[in-house]
């Protein structure tokens, strides 16, 4: 966002609401990068997630020596960090941050921190992390305080008081619920025998493309993209899910720059929280109708169930409320089909253009979600001489990672060959293990949904070019791959592309 695209988003009313902003406070914690050392610092507290899935780390950060004496020795470690200047009255560094703000942010630290950087978001001090050996640090030395997450109001709001899996804080609940989702829905098991499934999804998906190649017709392959991703999760999730009902935009209030998360005071006021508040009602009698359909439905003893009906047997044993089921769906819908079609779209957009595409260098030039979701601090440790405090917020950029000139030939070159030597390729698997290349994050909070993903990928892909040959409509002279930011970046503009039947099939 510009800074006059901010103020017009921020509107007239916030120097008022911004007065009475608390700012918080942290503990320490360090880090130690071998450039420049510095200290790294704090972010309001969590006291605001709700009490069932606190974790011990949150307990540290409410038992903090007294408030004054902290916030005095927090301010003085956080003037210690490499931070950029132009720092303005009240939205501070965040004028700094364009539509695009991992390129913002990816500049900035070339500039003003390589590996770490403090940027004051609003009212916010936020760690923004940028180099591998940074993110080795964060998510590998200290990955047990790093696997938080901060709060966010708009969260609170689509799911239930953050009780789902990927915006709760780091605890017990989180835990458990994410076994529930890896246990009963994404376990390489699982993955394969929804084949069938999946099969279902491509042969609709062909039939669709055949007719437009019989009218010889454009078609538009990024709405297929998001139709296709949205149906294979609500298959695995519920049996099957109306696509009218399934809409999928939930991603466009959980983005990394929301003025709730960088003015907390303001959340009760902004519009992204009123919008967010008329969404949920929507998806709220959704997933009540969803859930009362599976407790009525009667099972037969050979019938395992969904999603759903797993997450209804164990309701009982978990202490599950409603609310936290409704939740967990929510999570699931957002998180599986938005990165899944933007994926598939940049890949296709890229195979137009060369033909030998990996998924690999894909998500590598267009990670789909290239600064994570935030991670939290939740308790003072140190590293490497370093010393962070509990309490602070992190921003993750992968898709500085993946263009790192010291990591990468030619970075900002779409290069497929790269990963196709042996050594690279194991080297750069999606487990986490390779710091330079994180499209599914690394350490607890990754993404639970690899194999899944390769699974859903794979099929869609290879039907689709292995049945027809695609050109660009007449006149069109070239794919635009200006991005668009969400907490996700895709492609601005849609895929239109002509298909025709190959000749040898
Ligand atoms: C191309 C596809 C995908 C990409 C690139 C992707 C990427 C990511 C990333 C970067 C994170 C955050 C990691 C962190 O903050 O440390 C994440 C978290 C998550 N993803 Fe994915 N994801 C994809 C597909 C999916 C699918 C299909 C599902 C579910 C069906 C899913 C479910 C989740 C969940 C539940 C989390 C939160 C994990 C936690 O907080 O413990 N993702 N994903």
């Amino acid at each position: 966002m510009t800074s006059s695209g901010l103020l017009r988003y921020i509107g007239p009313s916030l120097l008022v609401f911004i007065l009475h902003r608390p700012w918080s406070i942290g503990m320490n914690l360090s880090l130690d990068l071998h450039r420049t050392p510095s200290t790294v610092t704090s972010h309001p507290t969590p006291a605001h997630h709700k009490p069932r899935a606190t974790s011990n780390q949150h307990n540290i950060v409410n038992h903090s020596s007294s408030k004054g004496d902290q916030g005095s020795r927090t301010e003085k470690l956080l003037r210690k960090l490499p931070s950029p200047p132009f720092e303005l009255p009240v939205i501070a560094h965040l004028h700094l941050i364009g539509s695009l703000p991992h390129h913002s942010l990816s500049d900035l630290a070339k500039r003003h921190g390589p590996d770490v950087m403090l940027l004051r978001l609003g009212a916010v001090p936020t760690l923004v992390v940028s180099s591998p050996r940074a993110a080795k640090a964060v998510l590998r030395t200290h990955d047990h305080v790093f696997a938080s997450r901060p709060h966010s109001a708009v969260a609170d709001i689509l799911f239930y008081g953050s009780t789902d899996v990927s915006f709760t804080p780091y605890g017990e609940y989180w835990r458990r619920a994410r076994k529930d989702i890896t246990t009963h829905l994404l376990t390489a098991a699982k993955v394969r025998s929804n084949r069938a499934a999946r099969e279902q999804e491509v042969r609709l998906v062909l039939a669709r493309v055949r007719a437009a190649a019989a009218a010889g017709t454009a078609i538009d392959v990024s709405e297929i993209f998001i139709f296709f991703a949205n149906d294979i999760v609500c298959q695995a999730m519920t049996g099957r899910l109306p696509r009218e009902q399934g809409q999928n935009q939930l991603s466009w209030g959980l983005g990394g720059f929301n003025l709730d998360d960088y003015f907390p005071s303001l959340a009760r006021f902004d519009l992204v929280s009123a919008k967010a508040v008329k969404h949920i009602k929507r998806w709220d009698d959704l997933l009540d109708s969803l859930i009362d359909k599976h407790k009525s439905k009667t099972m037969d003893c050979e019938d395992e169930g969904d999603f759903i009906d797993v997450l209804l047997s164990v309701q009982q044993a978990y202490g599950l409320t409603r609310d936290n089921i409704k939740a967990i769906l929510m999570d699931m819908f957002e998180a599986g089909t938005d990165t899944t079609y933007i994926a598939l779209d940049y890949t296709m957009a890229e195979l137009m253009q060369k033909p030998r595409v990996v998924m690999k260098e894909s998500m590598r030039v267009h990670a789909p979600a290239p600064l994570m979701l935030p991670h939290f601090f939740t308790a003072e440790c140190d590293a490497e001489g370093y010393t962070i405090p509990s309490g602070t917020r992190v921003i993750l950029n992968v898709w500085a990672l993946g263009r790192d000139p010291t990591s990468w030939k030619s970075p900002e070159e779409f290069m497929p060959d790269r990963f196709i030597e042996e050594a690279m390729d194991a080297a750069s698997d999606f487990q986490g293990n390779d710091f330079r290349f994180l499209p599914f994050g690394s350490g607890r909070r990754m993404c639970p949904a690899i194999n899944f993903t390769k699974a859903t990928f794979e099929i869609i892909l290879a039907n689709l070019v292995y049945h027809f040959n695609w050109e660009l409509p007449p006149g069109s002279t070239g794919i635009d791959m200006t991005e668009s930011y969400g907490v996700d970046v895709h492609r601005k503009e849609k895929l239109l592309l002509i298909p025709r039947v190959a000749l040898d099939v």
